[in-house]
């Protein structure tokens, strides 16, 4: 029997929602998604498995011009994103009058075929939609539009049907069980760094790292369970006291938080232990950056 597989990457700017997208299209919460923009990091699997095809997303990060060290490899890895796959999926904000030209500048010389979403339409009128369709069309002559709400999952089954035309005849890439190249402890780290994202303002999200130091099964008196030991690294010490507020309040709440969401994720109990760390910097440093998996 014939088997179809391939690489469709999702770009563009920061918060238009290219997470979402990607956790509708695969129907699994893998990428984190929170109102701020530049959430992403790194660029995510996400695999969709049928008996006769495999299709492999990428959520990339955000398209920006990087200004320190963990931008420039975050902009790397949208640039492998855009060299490997078989379809682009160029997402924009229909309410956003972004630049995109830092975007545009990568995918209109590019020969892989592209299509245009245009996301978030449950907030704009007819008129909008079809005055930007008209105007994607123009300016980027895309294979497709398709304008969809990828909170709502509205529009986004003629997508899959449209993506598998693109795929060619190609054993599987991934084993057919996988879901993503990455590994729970990732996904842990992720969902430590996505409470982080919700409970802090201003810089103090963009300033943390979140390494996962251990990850052990054990048996409890009440059954299986993990024992999670994180580590949160900060840039200066007077993040480390906003991170850890008055009493430890705030890191206990994120502690909180981020327990659930782990073990709905693991579907086991989880027991969480986070510390503080500060590395001056570390967002500059390429030691720091490459130890933490950015290339
Ligand atoms: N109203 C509306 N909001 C949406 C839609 N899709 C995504 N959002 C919201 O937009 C925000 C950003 O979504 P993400 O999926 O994190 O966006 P992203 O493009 O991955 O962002 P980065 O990680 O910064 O690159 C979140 O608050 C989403 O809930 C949509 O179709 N309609």
């Amino acid at each position: 029997m014939s088997h179809k597989a391939g690489f469709v990457s999702i770009i563009g700017k920061p918060n238009v929602g290219k997470s979402t997208l990607m956790n509708a299209l695969v129907g699994e919460k893998l990428s984190i998604i929170t109102p701020k923009a530049q959430t992403t990091r790194h660029r995510i699997l996400g695999i969709v498995n049928e008996e006769s095809y495999q299709i492999v997303f990428s959520d990339t990060p955000g398209i920006i011009k990087p200004l320190y060290g963990l931008q420039d490899s975050m902009m790397n890895s949208v640039k492998g994103a855009l060299t490997d796959a078989d379809l682009i999926l160029f997402v924009t904000d229909i309410n956003e009058q972004h630049d995109e030209n830092d975007v545009l500048e990568k995918i209109t010389n590019t020969e892989i075929p592209l299509v245009v979403l245009l996301n978030k339409i449950d907030n704009a009128t007819q008129e909008q939609v079809d005055e930007k369709v008209a105007y994607w069309q123009e300016k980027l002559n895309p294979k497709h539009i398709f304008a969809i709400s990828a909170l709502h999952q509205y529009n986004l089954e003629g997508i899959m049907s449209m993506v598998l035309d693109y795929l060619p005849e190609h054993a599987p890439f991934y084993d057919k069980e996988d879901l993503t190249d990455r590994s729970q402890r990732f996904f842990v780290s992720e969902i430590i760094r996505e409470k982080i994202f919700f409970n802090y303002k201003k810089e103090i999200p963009y300033s943390t790292e979140v390494i996962v130091t251990a990850f052990k099964e054990e048996q409890s008196k009440s059954g299986p369970m993990v024992r999670i030991t994180a580590e949160i690294v900060v840039e200066r010490d007077s993040q480390k006291n906003i991170l850890i507020g008055t009493g430890g309040a705030m890191l206990k709440k994120v502690g909180m938080e981020s327990r659930k969401d782990i073990e709905k994720f693991l579907d086991q109990k989880v027991f969480l232990e986070t510390f503080v760390k500060v590395i001056p910097d570390w967002r500059s440093k390429k030691n720091y950056l490459k130890s933490f998996g950015y290339d």
